[in-house]
């Protein structure tokens, strides 16, 4: 049995990638007889998924492949008249726009209740759930009576300008009954959701945006954490960039990390993602009070990020040195696969024998030796346990 053991959110994120990234694959391309087959291994890596056995007879019984406790509902964010209508090609613009029932959403609903029940106003949005709830043919809460719930407020990225700072208010302002109770602040209505913001205090220092990323960080990839940095540099004109980067150094390499050892690398491929990200929205890394990127370091030998962390892979002296102890049967098959990797020559060999007789210590020999000559061998398992047991190995979906 495999046992996952997660010590903080941040693990949970990795745990929970493996429910939502979708189910795995295979793919096969049949070549003519004859005709030279154009290879390309990277893309038929980065393309290849793999349906194991437990999990085809998993789906094929149709076993519940999550489950989630309490519930977590999904709570809508939008600003006055932007809710989300839906409609068929043949409804007509004046039906559409006049059908009342979409007038109302999960937030203006919850407005209406705030309106109507004093007990309501105590909680924030993201309460909600918990003490009502939702009536999707209705569009109304009601109180709830039994049940579990929790409430998630959907993301927004502060590029978004006006709807991020909805959110943050809706965060923290208790009982609004209508989008004007969140403009309006010590009796002064403001014009917008970000001066209200201000005004509230919410967002008057670079805090917000750090906790935009720290909240961002539980749920969200480093590559997306970088493009949201990006984002906040050119959209939200963070006061001190350089602790900001600092703050959230951590989280935005985290996978450069775990690929590759030098410290240096790391920061200057941090900074290149950033760099490239920034140079899209027409500024540059230059322009902000970031590290230098080492320009030594040289990340444009492969043409694909995946070549790049292969050679970039330290082989241990202990596995190099695993080719002079093997067993008969080890080096047997030791000497078959190298002879055809020495010789170019294509071939699949399958390796098998009962628990503990040294499979894995061969395959740590085989990947060593290919790797010390500069070579690539890709160690791939069907789990990230048995992915774990090979140096560099990944899981393979
Ligand atoms: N030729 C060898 N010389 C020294 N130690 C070895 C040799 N072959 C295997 N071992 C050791 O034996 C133990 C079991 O080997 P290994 O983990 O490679 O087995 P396995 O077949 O992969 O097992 P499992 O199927 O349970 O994963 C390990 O501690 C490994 O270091």
């Amino acid at each position: 049995m495999n046992v996952e053991v997660c010590s903080s959110i941040k693990s949970v994120k990795y745990a929970f990638i493996y429910v939502y990234k979708g189910h795995d694959k295979q793919v096969v391309h049949i070549d003519q007889d004859g005709a030279e087959p154009i290879i390309n291994e990277i893309k038929r890596y980065q393309d290849a998924r793999y349906v194991s056995p437990p999990e085809a007879i998993w789906r094929i019984f149709s076993f519940a492949l999550s489950q989630i406790h309490p519930f977590v509902m999904s709570l809508h964010l939008h600003l006055p008249n932007q809710q989300l209508v839906r409609f068929s090609d043949n409804d007509s613009m004046i039906d559409i726009v006049d059908r009342e029932k979409d007038k109302s959403s999960m937030l203006t609903a919850f407005f209406d209740m705030n309106k109507m029940d004093e007990i309501a106003r105590q909680y924030l949005y993201k309460e909600f759930p918990r003490y009502f709830t939702w009536n999707a043919s209705k569009r109304c809460w009601k109180q709830r009576k039994k049940g579990e719930m929790r409430g998630r407020l959907v993301s927004a990225n502060p590029a978004e300008g006006e709807r991020y700072y909805l959110r943050v208010l809706l965060s923290h302002v208790r009982g609004p009954t209508c989008f004007e109770d969140l403009y309006m602040v010590n009796n002064v209505l403001h014009p917008t959701f970000r001066k209200a913001a201000l005004e509230r205090g919410l967002i008057e220092t670079d805090d917000n945006l750090s906790q935009c990323l720290t909240e961002a960080s539980l749920y969200q990839f480093p590559g997306t954490l970088r493009r949201l940095f990006a984002t906040i540099l050119i959209y939200c004109e963070p006061g001190d960039v350089r602790k900001l980067w600092d703050d959230h150094y951590n989280s935005l390499s985290e996978d450069y990390m775990r690929q590759c050892e030098s410290v240096e690398r790391v920061q200057t491929m941090v900074l290149m993602d950033i760099s490239i990200i920034l140079q899209s929205m027409g500024q540059h890394l230059n322009e902000f009070d970031l590290p230098m990127v080492n320009t030594n370091i040289n990340l444009e030998s492969g043409h694909y990020r995946e070549v790049q962390e292969e050679y970039s892979i330290v082989v241990d002296d202990e596995h190099l040195c695993a080719k002079d102890s093997l067993n008969t049967d080890q080096k047997n098959a030791y000497d078959e696969i190298m002879t055809h990797v020495n010789q170019n020559r294509p071939g699949v060999f399958f390796i098998d024998g009962p628990g503990g007789t040294g499979k894995t210590y061969l395959y740590k020999a085989l990947l060593a030796e290919v790797r010390s000559h500069g070579h690539i061998a890709l160690a791939t398992a069907s789990s990230g346990a048995a992915a774990n047991n090979m140096p560099e190995g990944r899981t393979s979906h």
